[in-house]
């Protein structure tokens, strides 16, 4: 259907340039990284050792297992879920319908995996499999990208996401033209988001610390810090599924390549980057500085759960007597906005405390190489972004309350700094 007209959100990355250039470069760096931490040199700059050929990269096993992972994820989200929750409200006044079962599909992966694994599941061959089954995630997100795209040219104007209708059909491919596809009440991009990719991604941490442990032995504490806080990470998430209905993922952005690919391929195969790394680079670790290693991930997390849980209780009841007391500023929505608690030290604490667990899943990995330090480096990147776009929209929806806001609450990100 032919795009609304009138006035189009600004075009992010570079416009339609900047798009095609990213659907190169993001698998390109993805199979970079992987090429690089399974090398002896472990460089993130420079040319990785050897390119691999298609043999190392095509395998009938790995699409097989590809796809048994993908339909497990989607049986598990089919499953009757402990509760239905309501999405925001949409452009004709509508709510999205959703399954909270993501910390079940979690639980029943594990129990399934322990099950396979004592049955005699080689898990720790897993890591041997990582180049193929990176390539079949990139070609399933290329061909569902496609997939997408199409089914958004019959889908009803309303339906659009506000940055993917450029006309531009290499942009529009990219960021994304539907909001929320779904069949019936299968919902791909909030599928996509938690399942596959996520739980992907802590299962290939495990495989990498049962190799480690078939190699040495048994796993080294860093493996297990690393293992440990992308649990948590991951679980945490799981948990608190809900509160994604809120992100401006979901809100906001289409469904395009950039989401599929990041979801799907990026996350388990790069997030898991310190496990990969450790796995060929063993690096040894004392209990003091693994306690304090611990100490900077939980204050990390206190500053992340803390204000991810304080906005969110907020927008769903501002008189809940845990955020009741917090001050606020009125806008012309109706909307308030908290200028106390976590959201009145800086405009986005919960980014504050993301990066700071960030730095210490890379401490682990020692200071002799900068590769496992992608993810922080790439994440700082992602976040600045990031919170530059939602002050736009920010500024666009609130409008003077916005500006007060910042005059009150004058740092972005990391106070008297950023
Ligand atoms: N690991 C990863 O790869 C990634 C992790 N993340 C994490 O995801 C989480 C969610 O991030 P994201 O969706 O970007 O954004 P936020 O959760 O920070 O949400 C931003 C929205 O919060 C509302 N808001 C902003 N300021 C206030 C205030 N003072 N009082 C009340 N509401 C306010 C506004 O929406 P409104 O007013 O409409 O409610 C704004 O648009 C973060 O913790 C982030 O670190 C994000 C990206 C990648
Ligand atoms: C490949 C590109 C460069 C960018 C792709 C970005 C995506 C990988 C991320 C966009 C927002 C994300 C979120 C999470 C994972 C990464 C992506 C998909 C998240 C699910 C991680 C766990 C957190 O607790 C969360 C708050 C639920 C996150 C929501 C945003």
């Amino acid at each position: 259907m032919a795009p609304p007209e009138g006035p189009r959100a600004p075009l992010e990355f570079g416009g339609p340039l900047g798009a095609a250039a990213l659907l190169l470069l993001l698998p390109a760096t993805m199979f970079h990284l992987l090429l690089a931490a399974r090398s002896g040199p472990a460089r993130l700059l420079g040319p990785p050792a050897s390119l691999p050929g298609l043999e190392a990269l095509w395998s009938p096993r790995a699409l097989l297992l590809w796809l048994a992972w993908l339909g497990l994820q989607a049986a598990l989200y089919l499953l009757p879920a402990r509760k239905v929750a309501e999405g925001q409200e949409l452009k004709d006044k509508s709510r999205l319908r959703y399954p909270i079962n993501g910390f079940q599909a979690l639980v029943l992966t594990a129990l399934l995996v322990g099950l396979g694994v004592s049955a005699g599941l080689p898990l720790g061959a897993l890591p041997e499999m990582l180049l193929p089954l990176a390539f079949v995630a990139t070609l399933t997100a290329f061909i569902f990208s496609l997939f997408l795209y199409m089914k958004a040219q019959v889908a009803p104007v309303s339906a659009l996401a506000p940055g993917g209708i450029s006309g531009n059909p290499i942009y529009d491919f990219f960021l994304g033209r539907e909001l929320n596809p779904r069949i019936c009440f299968f919902d791909f991009k909030y599928f996509c988001e938690l399942r596959p990719g996520l739980i992907g991604w802590v299962l290939i941490n495990l495989a990498l610390l049962v190799k480690e442990a078939e190699l040495r032995g048994s796993p080294s504490l860093a493996m297990w810090l690393v293992n440990g806080f992308q649990l948590l990470y991951v679980g945490d998430a799981l948990w608190h599924e809900e509160a994604i209905l809120t992100t401006m993922d979901i809100t906001h952005d289409g469904f395009g390549f950039m989401l599929a690919f990041g979801d799907i391929a990026w996350v388990p195969f790069t997030y898991s980057l310190q496990a990969q790394f450790l796995l060929r680079h063993p690096q040894p670790l004392g209990l003091p500085m693994a306690s304090a290693i611990c100490l900077i991930n939980a204050i990390g997390y206190y500053i992340f759960r803390g204000a991810n849980s304080q906005k969110n209780t907020f927008r769903k009841n501002p008189s809940d007597p845990r955020v009741a007391g917090l001050e606020t500023i009125s806008t012309a929505t109706g909307r308030k906005l908290l200028v106390s608690g976590w959201w009145g030290m800086v405009r986005h604490p919960n980014y504050l405390g993301d990066l700071i667990m960030a730095l210490a899943w890379s401490l682990p990995c020692g200071v002799s190489h900068l590769l496992p330090y992608f993810y922080l480096l790439y994440f700082t990147a992602l976040l600045v972004h990031r919170e530059a776009r939602d002050e736009r929209q920010c500024l666009q929806k609130y409008g003077l309350a916005w500006q007060e806001y910042c005059r009150r609450v004058p740092y972005r990100i990391v106070p008297y700094i950023y």
